[in-house]
């Protein structure tokens, strides 16, 4: 039965964004406006929005919002992160100016190189020298001087130049379009530092324990598959994808991500966010990360620790002031005060998690010392010497950074207004003991230089033109001993024993957590975490916490959620390709064509239906079938929560796993039980690949104590006329359009799924069956087509290539144009037409990356310059939704939305 989580979580009125960029906006010295009611205003010149978003998703009007707040300022001169005066004022007028737009170029490298290569080729040289109507100049983007292999960029522009300016108008519609698929992600320079100082490796098992929307996830994925992303298949318009040399399973690394977030539907805008990467090493869970648990080795029964943890934090994200300006008007110490334990707690758990030699990276976009030095202080002095701070000075050389205080003050709770600050624990009156807490105060001068906190990384926006941030690199350098300790620090022998109304405090939050200890010295840190709900009650009490709704609206009693069906527009866009295909070949053999003469009509080769007992439901193994007790078949991952489906890994004996193998030519060592469905039904309609790390993690001893939410990549689809039901549809379909008993979809074989083309790279290359090699100008007809007859096929070779492989599913190949690998596409080949199954973004994407011209059925240049404008509304919605202060219902975080 699964536990109500109430802990230290915060319903925070906004939420904001501290990874991912909103489009630019425009702004004048220290007032910013942003995107009004619709027909607003832009904030150049008041001019009417040609952007404006669809009625009914108009935010509401916003005020005109001063860039000045004395308590912001009063506040952090008292703390004293910038000595400096002349430098501090350089540090306001950096945050009173936009943030530039940066992005970044993802997958693998060698295809990210390329598309950034092209970039300078393409468009760069049409935006040199661009100048502005009030006489700026702007230019192209330029790389960040700091991060590796100039793979991250970062220009300053506003809406206007792009709408006016040839040049940079066509570069926004490509960020736009690259963006939508995946190849680029706009992200904000900061954002990228933490994944880059948890220095992955591929042999690591990682774990992001706050990490929707996903951005660093997208990162720490990248690197656990190394420089040359072996084996992540980032589809075909994504890069060599694992189609890159050498991308087979061979060459998968034996690491894993685990990309874990407290909100359920964030955690679902993960699985969209690191859907193009195709990592069969990732797994993407739904935990409070300060509760996360221990999975257990099936072999050695030892706890699965990680690696490399990064705890990217919630956070009251004063840090984001640039982009969520509104900040500026509400900003109040209280958030800080109110994460403090929430964040300590956090960071806890990932010391807990690390194994002795790993390397934990703290971050928050927040600026205060309360959520930053104070919970890293609090975490190494807890840890005695097995946890110590890395100097990073010489990681990312480049970068610009402050160093971390050592001596700061604590805001009182009660008086937010009037910047009461206390340097001591003993100065709080007794009233403020139950909000403020030890660890939020800094420590004698002596133990700061022994910590090391200066090594802490403080990112200020007026260094290098970005945001605020702070990071800090922690190495586990032995086994903490935990004894006695809370994980949020000693409580002082006087905290008071009076909580505010509801709400346990002192006496009770003592007891608590002294049964939490007692359980933690008979079965180790693990238990401290795991078994003290009561603990956890009164920390939302000491977090001065809201209970979470969405924890509310999300209980275990409530019936299970329908999963968002986030690949629903990409097997659409495949199903009525598919059917098109179909179609036309029905319609079509009724004109004669070379296909027909080339022995390829069904005339001369009929094609059989399949009878059922061939295809659906065929005998499936005892192994595939879930098992009512959760553990008791390790081939079977119960999900703790009910509202997931369970993960059942295929048996090699399966008889519709040989069919589909013995199709395709697939080695006879292919690891048949990484395959994974999620369905307890016999007929799958998607069968996932998982690396053996996550197999292994999936099938561990405790594994259903694990709510995982998705994992794998997918590989094969069923097929539409894989049941017996829909063949008789179908014939009877041919039957209606005059054709003898041929199915619209019906290949003639007993194979029940087809290819999936997003993960085709990761198995192509093991492929000896049904595979065509296509040159250029074939691919080109086959994007600008979903379904050319094979006689209007332009090279022979390929023609007569796809005429000798069966009616049904198959494989297209072709080297990537930009020298990176080789691309895979799944392929229908019908009686006398052929097509690709490849959703109309990928064919957009592809015909661009071939230099053809998008022709208008797919939307064209107008399809492009629409999504744009779409996209740009949607995020100033987003931003004005906040403003509005509309209450976001997230797991207690500020610092977070997309
Ligand atoms: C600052 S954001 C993380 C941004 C993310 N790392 C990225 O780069 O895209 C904080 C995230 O923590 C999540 N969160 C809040 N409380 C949490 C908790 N107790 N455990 C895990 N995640 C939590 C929020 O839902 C939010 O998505």
């Amino acid at each position: 039965m699964h536990r109500r989580l109430a802990s230290a979580c915060i319903l925070v009125r906004r939420v904001l964004d501290c990874t991912t960029q909103a489009l630019p906006f425009s702004t004048t010295s220290t007032q910013v406006r942003i995107m009004g009611k619709r027909g607003g205003k832009s904030g150049r010149g008041g001019k009417k929005s040609g952007n404006a978003a669809p009625k009914e998703r108009q935010p509401k009007a916003y005020a005109d919002i001063p860039l000045t707040n004395e308590r912001f300022e009063t506040y952090y001169q008292a703390q004293n992160i910038i000595p400096d005066p002349q430098e501090w004022e350089s540090f306001l007028a950096a945050f009173r100016k936009p943030l530039p737009v940066t992005f970044r170029f993802t997958g693998s490298s060698s295809y990210a190189k390329a598309l950034a290569a092209s970039c300078h080729t393409k468009y760069f040289p049409s935006m040199q020298n661009v100048t502005m109507d009030d006489g700026t100049q702007i230019d192209p983007p330029k790389p960040l001087a700091w991060y590796p292999d100039q793979l991250a960029y970062q220009y300053a522009v506003d809406r206007a130049t792009i709408r006016k300016h040839e040049g940079f108008r066509r570069f926004h519609q490509f960020l736009t379009a690259e963006t939508e698929i995946g190849n680029l992600s706009r992200q904000e320079a900061v954002s990228m530092i933490p994944p880059l100082l948890l220095d992955v490796h591929p042999h690591h098992r990682v774990l992001d324990m706050c990490a929707a929307p996903g951005s660093k996830t997208a990162q720490l994925i990248e690197a656990v598959h190394g420089a040359n992303a072996h084996g992540m298949s980032s589809g075909n318009s994504g890069g060599p994808a694992a189609g890159g040399a050498g991308a087979s399973l061979e060459s998968l690394p034996d690491g894993l991500v685990v990309a874990n977030d407290a909100d359920w539907k964030r955690a679902y805008m993960l699985v969209h966010q690191t859907k193009r990467l195709q990592s069969p090493c990732l797994m993407i869970t739904n935990h409070e990360a300060q509760f996360f648990p221990h999975i257990y080795d099936p072999v050695s029964d030892k706890p699965l620790l990680f690696d490399r943890i990064l705890a990217d934090v919630p956070c009251s994200g004063d840090g984001t002031l640039r982009k969520n300006v509104n900040i500026w008007k509400d900003w109040t110490v209280g958030q800080s005060l109110a994460l403090h334990i929430l964040q300590l707690r956090i960071l806890m758990r990932a010391v807990a998690l690390t194994k002795v030699g790993g390397k934990i990276v703290y971050s928050t976009c927040s600026l205060n010392p309360v959520e930053n030095e104070a919970v890293v202080q609090a975490a190494l002095k807890r840890c005695g010497g097995a946890l110590r701070i890395v100097d990073a000075s010489s990681m990312l050389p480049e970068l610009k950074r402050a160093p971390g205080l050592k001596a700061w003050k604590v805001p009182s709770f009660k008086n937010k207004t009037d910047n009461v600050l206390y340097s001591t624990y003993d100065e709080i009156p007794e009233d403020e003991k139950v909000r403020l807490i030890p660890s939020m105060f800094s420590t004698s001068a002596d133990e700061a230089d022994a910590l090391q906190l200066e090594h802490c990384l403080r990112i200020y926006p007026h260094l290098q033109n970005t945001g605020g941030f702070f990071v800090a690199v922690l190495e586990k350098v032995g086994e903490p001993d935990l004894a006695g300790k809370t994980q949020y620090g000693e409580l002082p022998e006087d905290f008071p024993a009076k909580m505010p109304k509801g709400r346990r405090g002192g006496a009770a939050k003592k007891e608590a957590i002294a049964k939490a200890e007692a359980k933690a010295a008979a079965g180790g840190a693990e238990a401290l975490a795991e078994d003290e709900t009561d603990a956890m009650e009164t920390d939302e009490a000491a977090a001065g916490g809201v209970k979470r709704k969405a924890e509310e609206e999300l209980t275990d009693e409530q019936p299970a959620a329908k999963h968002p069906r986030l690949d629903q527009e990409e097997e659409q866009d495949e199903q009525s390709m598919l059917s098109s295909v179909s179609k036309a070949d029905v319609t079509l053999r009724r004109v004669p064509s070379i296909a027909d003469s080339e022995s390829t009509s069904r005339a001369e080769t009929p094609a059989p239906l399949a009878t059922s007992s061939d295809v659906a439901g065929t005998d499936r193994s005892a192994s595939a079938t879930p098992t009512p007790v959760a553990g008791a078949d390790r081939q079977t991952h119960h999900n703790f929560s009910s509202r997931e489906e369970p993960f059942i890994f295929l048996n090699k004996d399966d008889k519709e796993l040989r069919v589909i193998m013995d199709t395709f030519g697939f080695p006879e060592n292919f690891p048949v039980d990484q395959l994974v469905v999620r369905s307890t039904k016999e007929d799958h309609r998607a069968i996932y690949f998982t690396s053996a790390s996550v197999k292994q993690t999936l099938v561990a001893n405790n594994a259903y104590r694990i709510k995982v939410v998705n994992t794998g990549v997918k590989v094969f689809t069923r097929r539409a006329d894989a049941s017996e039901t829909q063949k008789v549809k179908a014939a009877a379909k041919a039957a209606e359009l005059g054709e003898d008993a041929l199915s619209t979809e019906v290949g003639d074989d007993d194979c029940t799924h087809r290819f999936n083309t997003l993960g085709l790279p990761l198995v192509g290359p093991l492929l000896t069956k049904r595979v065509v090699k296509i040159d250029e100008p074939s691919l080109v007809q086959m994007l600008l087509e979903e379904r050319p007859l094979l006689a209007d096929i332009p090279s022979e070779t390929v023609r007569k290539a796809i005429a000798e492989v069966p009616v049904g599913p198959a494989v297209a190949t072709i080297p990537d144009p930009n020298g990176a690998g080789d691309m895979w596409f799944s392929m229908w080949r019908a009686p006398v037409s052929t097509g690709l199954l490849v959703n109309k973004k990928e064919r957009v994407s592809l015909l661009n990356r071939l230099g053809v011209a998008v022709p208008e059925k797919f939307g064209g240049v107008k399809k492009y310059e629409k999504q744009a404008q779409e996209a740009e509304a949607a995020e100033v919605e987003s931003k004005g939704a906040e403003a509005d202060g509309e209450e976001s219902v997230t797991a207690s975080v500020a610092g977070s939305e997309m």
